[in-house]
């Protein structure tokens, strides 16, 4: 049998999990990415990684004032950045596709009658985009938090967005010591843990590990995660092989 003595304190007291979704649920960071690349382009600049690092999970107005902040484009303000992005993402946002592991660890997580959400900087409009290929994944979500949500005043660094999905699950506020954020961003795990929750970081590969701090555990993908490590029931296989 499992032996639960394996787990650590806090890894062991985990009962509620909550997702971001782009780069970590959904390969959309990708389409975000592609688009900045070209209009950077028309001004012979280029895009990386240090500057992604500090826009990925921020609402679209503040990541697009970093945007325009860091790269010195004074001829675009980051409203007009915004509008002129827009028709590429919207023709690039319902093609969105799962990561690896994500149908599974959600599947297997409400499966075992863990309470789970979503809380993504991502807002209405093209949270509905993104989604459309995937809504009956997506309904297994006891809720979920969208950036333009007025609880969520500012987006991540801030912890708003947490604590705003720590309060909706069924008999919340739920203890933030019992809540697993999973995320892609270095801004979002920092929001997670200034909400004082626990946060597994599945990054980018190309995202140079500088980035990495303040996660309690990094991923290359969410097919790595082993619940049984988080006090989380065990995959099947994972349950079977503890009795070898
Ligand atoms: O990573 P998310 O889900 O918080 O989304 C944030 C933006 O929409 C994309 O960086
Ligand atoms: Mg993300």
């Amino acid at each position: 049998m499992a032996n639960p003595t394996s787990c650590d304190s806090t890894k062991g007291s985990i009962t509620h999990v909550i997702f971001d979704m782009d780069g970590l649920l959904l390969d959309t960071e990708k389409f975000y990415t592609e688009v900045q690349e070209i209009i950077l382009a028309r001004y012979n600049k280029t895009f990386d990684w240090s500057l992604k690092a500090k826009m990925m999970g921020k609402k679209a107005i503040e990541s697009a004032r970093i945007f325009i902040e860091e790269t010195g484009i004074d001829s675009l303000t980051p409203e007009e950045f915004l509008v002129e992005r827009e028709d590429m993402l919207q023709s690039l946002f319902p093609t969105s596709e799962l990561m690896p592991g994500a149908s599974r660890l959600i599947r297997h997580l409400h499966a075992n009658g863990i309470p789970i959400c979503v809380a993504t900087g991502s807002h209405k409009r093209h949270f509905d985009l993104k989604t459309q290929r995937h809504g009956e994944l997506f309904s297994l979500m006891h809720h979920i938090v969208l950036g333009d949500d007025p609880e969520v005043k500012q987006g991540k660094p801030s912890p708003d967005i947490f604590l705003a999905a720590a309060k909706r699950f069924e008999g919340g506020p739920i203890d933030p010591q019992n809540i697993l954020v999973f995320e892609d961003a270095p801004l979002g795990v920092c929001a997670a843990k200034s909400a004082g929750m626990s946060a597994v970081m599945v990054p980018d590969p190309r995202l140079d590990s500088s980035y990495h701090g303040g996660a309690d555990q990094i991923l290359s993908s969410l097919l790595d995660f082993n619940p049984y490590e988080w006090g989380l029931p065990p995959f099947e296989k994972a349950a079977s092989q503890t009795h070898i």
